[in-house]
């Protein structure tokens, strides 16, 4: 159900573009620009690390939404397309990450 889920809220932040900043948070977000956004999935971050750390799961969980919603906000600001990140995704299925790293090294 992931996946879906965040094909719907993108569909969803990308209707809020034109939308009033008075009754949609999501408007009110790209009215402040770009690198407010980006500030709030930083934050949103930091937040969820916090959670991680402490080991409370519930609020992890809280956090993580928060973070994927503000990602999403800043996917659809610039234009990306949701089915770009998953596509990268599904390029990377089967090759370890150890592998990839050391292909990166000279
Ligand atoms: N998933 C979310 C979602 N997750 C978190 N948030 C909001 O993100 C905000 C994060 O809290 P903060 O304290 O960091 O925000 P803040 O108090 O404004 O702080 P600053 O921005 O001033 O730093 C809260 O207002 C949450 O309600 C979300 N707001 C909207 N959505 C989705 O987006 C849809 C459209 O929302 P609107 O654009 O508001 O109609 C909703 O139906 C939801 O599906």
């Amino acid at each position: 159900m992931g996946a879906e889920v965040l094909d719907r809220l993108f569909a969803t932040v990308q209707a809020r573009k034109g939308a009033d900043p008075e009754t949609s948070y999501t408007a009110k977000l790209y009215s402040r620009g770009t690198a407010k956004i980006a500030q709030k999935v930083g934050e949103e971050a930091v937040e969820a690390i916090l959670e991680a750390v402490r080991g409370d799961k519930a609020a992890l969980a809280a956090e993580s939404a928060d973070l994927l919603y503000h990602l999403l906000v800043l996917w659809a600001d610039l234009g990306l397309d949701p089915a770009d990140v998953w596509s990268k995704l599904a390029q990377r299925e089967g090759t370890s990450g150890i592998d990839e790293k050391k292909s990166r090294k000279v």
